[in-house]
């Protein structure tokens, strides 16, 4: 089928949000005509997008995988000691819910009530956030929904590593708790829960929620994808359709090959964090001097475009575990029978398979005690005052295990690993993004930001010590594996200590150097016990600088972007009012994270997918609609037929 040249609302990127707005409105009114334009390809029916287990491919910069555009710093980073931040982003129909790593939180009641937008307080939002949810897992609190389009479960299986870390969590004074996602707890641990429908054993991403199962029954959503949004088109400052391109520029001798669609009603932009500020710059929306330096006509002069990025930062440490343990490593290896064996498990039972999920099974949210905050500086104690004092909902770290290495395997010894992520909420850090040239083909530039801010580095540090003292206390610990650790002075009782002789001995046991005397290469401690593991280890000034050094070699992205368009008053550098329309034009909305005015404490899908439910309860008033709940069914084709599909390594 044709697509037309002039639709009703075009909705710009096909992120959770943008599908929240198109698959809503299209379905609230079958006479509504919705274009939704995406960037990256359809995820329709890809079982590298479905099958929750495979997700880390998604994270391959090998030049062949194409769900991800990777944003690099343009200039190398004092903070960073040196280095270039890299940040992934998604680049395929479900944005980042189709290649994100499926974990489910939710930001606390008072991350939206600093927003201090009318409409946007946690009371206002809580139905949305009901309306989105099909929750699937038992819990005894009354914030969760179960007639939404988006499966949360437990997933395929919970790895007894889990229950290890969850233990000794509580040994260190962080309880377990059915539900830390309820809004208000920030200090205990739980099963961590994922977007993955325990039925289907499929991951549940936005564009089979909210697109495709519109698609399916009516014929007023159209899609175009591998089409990069290049521009808004303005008649004066009213929005009245976009310019797309090719998402390759690879003919008409170089030259832009636009497409105009027109909109008679709304164009919205929801093409993420870093995407959508680049759109409204090469639209005339951002601060005068830069577009007249970039000869494009100004249309509103909005000095907040493309400033005040924010993301959390991760930092990993890796841990070696009993030969015993069930870890992914093998399957990430990528051993021949074990992927063999996971993905026909998969073919065959998806509901229980161990791909089923992200291996993910585990995680907290801590807040410090008065005596750890003494011994985290006055520059975090100054925001902690601030920011965290009065707000006892917000927590300032999250951690997680995965039951594997989150590492390019190619790089680490043979055994098995579990992964500790330590993920910095509420990072004081600011960068930017702005383009380059009036061309959409063109590289950004691009600051990061990452710690920046001097206040940043002492949660990441004591979150270290934290997840560490954790470890140690697992049953199945078995050592440090001291290239993912700081570099600690091999005299300091901190030093990292890699296996023990008789863990040595199950990984190689016919191995003719196992145990071989070369002691500045391997330091074996005593067999592990952690029946044995009181105290917690000591660390001197000089440790902390080693763990300081180590977060500006190794922090990370934690693919969280936003805040780049943000929603606040004009003169305070706003680009969006609470109704998200875009100040000094008309018929123009931002709909994704980019209008965040501060951040928020959780990994950001669940906060994405309300602002979409949002900005398309505005939209369906500004045009007079009532939205149909529950949304269309979710569809799941292809059934799995019981036996093992042919294409599954491609
Ligand atoms: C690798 C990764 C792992 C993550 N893990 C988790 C997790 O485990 N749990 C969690 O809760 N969150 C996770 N997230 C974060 C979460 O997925 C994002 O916060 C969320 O997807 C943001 O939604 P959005 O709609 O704002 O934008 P995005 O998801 O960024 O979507 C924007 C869309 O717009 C498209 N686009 C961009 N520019 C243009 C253009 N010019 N024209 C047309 N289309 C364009 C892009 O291709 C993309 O599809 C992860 C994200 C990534 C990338």
């Amino acid at each position: 089928m044709g697509h037309p040249e002039e639709v009703d609302v075009i909705v710009c990127g096909g992120g959770p949000a943008g599908c929240v707005v198109a698959g809503r409105l299209a379905y609230a009114d079958p006479n509504l005509k919705v274009m939704l334009i995406e960037g990256g390809a359809n995820n329709r029916d890809d079982p590298w997008v479905y099958r929750p287990g495979i997700f880390v491919k998604n994270m391959q910069r090998d030049g062949v995988n194409e769900k991800a555009t990777f944003y690099v710093d343009s200039e190398k980073s004092s903070h960073l000691r040196g280095r270039r931040s890299i940040v992934p982003c998604a680049n395929i129909l479900g944005g980042g819910s189709s290649i994100n790593f499926q974990m489910y939180t939710r930001a606390s009641a008072s991350d939206w009530d600093d927003f201090k937008q009318p409409g946007w307080t946690a009371k206002d939002l809580l139905p949305l956030m009901k309306r989105l949810e099909n929750y699937q897992k038992p819990t005894n609190n009354d914030t969760h929904g179960y007639d939404g389009p988006i499966a949360i479960s437990n997933g395929g299986t919970i790895t007894a590593l889990a229950q290890d870390f969850l233990r000794a969590s509580d040994a260190l004074g962080i309880p377990f708790s059915d539900d830390i996602q309820d809004l208000q707890t920030s200090h205990a641990s739980e099963i961590w829960a994922k977007y993955v429908n325990r039925h289907t054993g499929r991951r549940s991403d936005a564009a089979t929620a909210y697109v495709h199962s519109v698609m399916d029954t009516q014929s007023n959503l159209y899609l175009r994808t591998n089409a990069r949004v290049n521009r808004v088109i303005f008649e004066g400052n009213k929005a009245v359709g976009v310019a797309y391109v090719p998402a390759r520029n690879r003919a008409n001798g170089g030259q832009l090959l636009e497409t105009i669609v027109k909109a008679r009603k709304y164009v919205v932009l929801s093409s993420g964090t870093l995407g959508t500020p680049q759109i409204l710059e090469r639209s005339g929306v951002g601060k005068q001097e830069l577009l007249k330096k970039l000869d494009i006509k100004c249309v509103s002069d909005l000095p907040g475009v493309g400033e005040e990025y924010q993301d959390h930062y991760t930092t990993l440490s890796i841990f070696r575990v009993s030969e015993q343990s069930h870890t992914v490593d093998d399957f990430l290896r990528g051993v021949p029978e074990v992927r063999r064996e996971l993905f026909q498990e998969w073919e065959v039972s998806p509901e229980k398979a161990r791909l089923s999920s992200n291996s993910i099974d585990a995680g907290f949210k801590i807040r410090p005690t008065e005596q750890e905050l003494k011994e985290m500086g006055p520059e975090f104690n100054e925001l902690w005052n601030k920011y965290f004092k009065n707000k006892p909902d917000k927590p300032v770290m999250f951690g997680s295990i995965v039951s594997g290495a989150y590492a390019d395997h190619t790089l680490l010894p043979p055994g098995k690993y579990i992964t500790m992520f330590q993920y910095l909420e509420y990072p004081a850090s600011r960068g930017k993004i702005h383009i380059s040239s009036a061309s959409p083909y063109k590289e950004p530039f691009f600051d990061s930001g990452f710690m920046n801010n001097k206040a940043d580095f002492a949660p990441i540090r004591w979150s270290y010590k934290v997840t560490r003292e954790i470890a140690r206390r697992m049953d199945a610990f078995r050592g440090d594996l001291t290239s993912h650790h700081p570099h600690f002075h091999p005299d300091s009782p901190a030093a990292c200590q890699d296996i023990d002789l008789q863990t040595a001995k199950d990984i190689l046991p016919n191995g003719f150097t196992t145990a071989l005397h070369m002691g500045t290469w391997h330091r074996p401690s005593e067999p592990y016990d952690a029946n044995k593991v009181h105290e917690p280890i000591k660390y001197s000034k000089e440790d902390d600088k080693a763990i300081d050094d180590w977060i500006s070699d190794h922090v990370e992205t934690t693919w969280h972007s936003l805040g780049t368009c943000a929603m606040k008053p004009r003169e305070e550098g706003g680009v969006v009012d609470a109704r998200l329309n875009v100040y000094g034009t008309q018929n123009l909305k931002c709909v994704d994270l980019s209008i965040c005015p501060d951040n928020l404490g959780t990994n950001t899908y669940s906060s994405a997918l309300l602002v979409g439910e949002k900005g398309a309860d505005l939209l369906a008033e500004d045009l007079g609609l009532k939205l149909k709940l529950p949304h269309a069914p979710v569809p799941h084709a292809p059934i799995p037929k019981g036996v093992p599909a042919t294409q599954q390594l491609r």
